[in-house]
């Protein structure tokens, strides 16, 4: 039995007049304190498998299993981290994180609390903007709060939704560092989104496309086995890293042109008529009696 499974898991939206099937038969099983990557296309339904795994959103069909149980709403051992930051607007960077970490830890004192969240925030370089809320913040520094309030929570179950897109390559890179320390550290379990290939090479133990939607379903899995730890530096005179790096970007470029070969044409050919029904009448035409 799998740590974390999707067992033939489909989920549309709509109406059945207007109905779009977002994921289709989806099957994914991973160990526990494993590093999956799960890399696609845009609007290909990434977030809605991350919904699914988080308990957020309930499969039309299948089921997603943690431990051998149906996880059927969100819960502390599940952490996930948005796309789009989700911070209470009212709140400072420290506020949000603390309200997240007393939620999962009731017990801590005083002291302990604001020593694990100042902890947090420390690691994601934030220590400056401790008082600040999210307004006052970049888009990087909003997803590193919201990255430093999944981590603080420590799930078992890291579900982290393009964590590091809004970063600029440095503190990306400090940060993909950061999180695979932590992984290593605390043993997790981690599933992150990225559409970034390198990214998902130097981090993950297994990369798996997801097809382009509708109906998306994960491809073949390209197992990284890379040894560890992955010398960032010297990753592009890695020939095993070049050319996993080169399959996984065929595949999905192939991927990408199958797709647009496969798109119906929904242009809809007019006849050739001139609409003179509607034309204004003209001078001549107009009959006075
Ligand atoms: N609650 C919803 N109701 C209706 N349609 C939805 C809902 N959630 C997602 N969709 C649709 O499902 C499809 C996949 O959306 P999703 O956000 O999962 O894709 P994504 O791969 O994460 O996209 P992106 O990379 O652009 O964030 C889109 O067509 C989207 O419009």
């Amino acid at each position: 039995m799998a740590y974390l499974e999707m067992d033939n898991v489909s989920i549309g939206f709509g109406p059945p007049s207007n109905r779009t099937e977002v994921l289709t038969d989806v099957n994914l099983s991973v160990e526990e304190n494993e590093f999956v990557a799960v890399i696609g296309f845009s609007g290909s339904g990434k977030s809605t498998l991350m919904s699914l795994l988080a308990g957020l959103q309930r499969p039309d069909k299948g089921e997603v299993r943690l431990h051998g149980s149906v996880i059927e709403e969100p819960g502390p051992r599940l952490g996930i981290m948005f796309q789009n930051y989700s911070l209470l607007p009212w709140l400072s960077v420290f506020g949000n994180i603390e309200l997240a970490v007393k939620q999962v830890f009731p017990k801590f004192t005083a002291s302990e609390l604001k020593k694990h969240v100042e902890h947090y925030v420390e690691m994601v370089s934030l220590t400056p903007a401790l008082e600040k809320k999210p307004h006052e913040l970049s888009g990087g520094m909003r997803q590193r709060v919201s990255l430093a309030r999944t981590l603080a929570m420590k799930p078992e179950v890291l579900l982290l939704d393009e964590p590091l897109s809004a970063l600029d390559a440095l503190t990306r890179a400090v940060l993909q560092d950061e999180i695979i320390r932590i992984w290593e550290e605390d043993k997790r379990t981690v599933v992150m989104i990225t559409n970034d290939v390198d990214e998902a090479t130097l981090m993950a133990d297994r990369i798996v496309p997801l097809t382009i939607g509708p109906s998306a379903t994960l491809a073949q899995e390209f197992p990284v086995t890379m040894e560890r730890p992955r010398d960032r530096a010297n990753l592009n005179k890695n020939p095993e890293f070049m050319k996993l790096k080169n399959s996984v970007t065929r595949f999905m470029v192939g991927m990408n042109k199958e797709s647009k070969e496969l798109r119906v044409d929904n242009t809809i050919q007019m006849p050739d008529i001139k609409p003179y029904d509607f034309m204004p009448p003209t001078r001549t035409s107009v009959v006075v009696k």
